[in-house]
């Protein structure tokens, strides 16, 4: 017979053990450390601040160049979010755009100069080897928002054009104002949208007809209908309510454990490109171990007496 107050006592033990271990560790390394691996104060086209407790907010920031996404942003998206992936500070992320458009998509200034680079290259399959280089990067920092274990919520105003499209399809929850439009226009320049928008978007909207009209013709939609379609959960009247109802929810995330929400995540995503066989099979793996956790034991106790908030240890 479980004894629910001996498993309270023993996960209330067990997180102030944590906890003192955890100052010893700072406290010892501090000084050693002059930069984390999991610091995100230093990038330029993006501004990362914690405006609330275990919450980042990224905000993409190349205003005057309406967000258009060169290759420093890509670099930085890629490297900020495999930061934030390991950083125990870190539960839930909020990303939104400075200045007057989410995002323009690629920057197209950053295409052009490819363009010239391609033509010092003589060879045909040389040419490739650069292109696939470049793709894979450019594939790869959109895929760190869905590799992030950390739930990524993505807060849409106005334009939000081709790699806008891609990068909020990676992202696990999609809001945005009723001023916001969106298009898959990679077709309008020539090309085959390739970092990420043709695998995830259908599988967002869960209609292969509607995602294939907007990919083939590019057309512009607006925000009730990337609400009536599901790209977007909800619509805020403005920039200010979005960002406070993103930052709400992501607080609310981070309040709860942080194994039973990335463990969530992480399922979830996998799921995705699996059977439901395989995707019971991967849960259960999972928690044989982290049903043993102290937030497991800690989050029971609280539902059952009613107790205050837990206190989650970082992870
Ligand atoms: C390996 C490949 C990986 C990824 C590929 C992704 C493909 C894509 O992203 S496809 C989409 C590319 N983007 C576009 O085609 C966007 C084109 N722009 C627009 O539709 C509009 O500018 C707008 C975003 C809707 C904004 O409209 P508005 O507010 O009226 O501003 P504008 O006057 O049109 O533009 C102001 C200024 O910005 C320049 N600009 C716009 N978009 C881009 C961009 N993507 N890259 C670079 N610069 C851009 C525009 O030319 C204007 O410049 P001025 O010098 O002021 O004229």
């Amino acid at each position: 017979m479980i004894k629910w107050n001996n498993i309270n006592k023993l996960a209330q033990n067990m997180v102030a053990a944590r906890m003192t271990m955890q100052v010893q560790r700072h406290n010892s390394s501090a000084e050693m450390l002059p930069q984390r691996s999991d610091d995100v104060s230093h990038f330029k086209t993006l501004a990362v601040t914690t405006p609330k407790p275990f919450v980042f907010h990224v905000e993409l920031h190349r205003p005057n160049k309406l967000n258009a996404i060169n290759k420093q942003m890509w670099l930085e998206i890629k490297d900020c979010f495999e930061r934030l992936g390991t950083n125990p500070d870190c539960r839930a992320i909020v990303i939104s755009a400075a200045g007057k458009h989410f995002t323009a998509g690629i920057d197209l200034s950053d295409m052009m100069k490819l363009g010239q680079e391609l033509a010092d290259v003589e060879d045909v399959a040389r040419k490739g080897v650069v292109l696939d280089r470049l793709i894979k990067l450019y594939q790869d920092s959109l895929s760190a928002l869905e590799h992030c274990p950390k739930p990524v919520i993505t807060a849409v105003h106005q334009a939000c054009i081709g790699a806008g499209v891609d990068l909020i399809t990676a992202s696990d929850i999609r809001l945005c104002t009723q001023d916001a439009f969106f298009q898959v226009k990679e077709v309008d320049i020539g090309m085959a949208a390739d970092v990420g928008t043709l695998q995830r978007l259908p599988k967002a909207i869960g209609s292969q007809s509607l995602a294939r009209e907007l990919c083939y013709t590019g057309r512009r939609f607006e925000a009730a209908e990337a609400e009536h379609c599901g790209l977007v959960s909800r619509v805020f009247p403005d920039k200010e309510s979005l960002l406070s109802g993103a930052l709400a929810l992501a607080e609310n995330i981070a309040g709860k454990s942080p194994i039973a929400v990335q463990t969530t995540k992480i399922n979830m995503v996998y799921s995705l490109e699996h059977t439901n066989q395989e995707g019971l099979d991967h849960i259960r793996t999972i928690n044989k171990l982290h049903l043993q956790s102290e937030d497991f034991a800690q989050a029971v106790a609280a539902q059952l007496t009613k107790d205050e908030k837990p206190v989650y240890a970082k992870l």
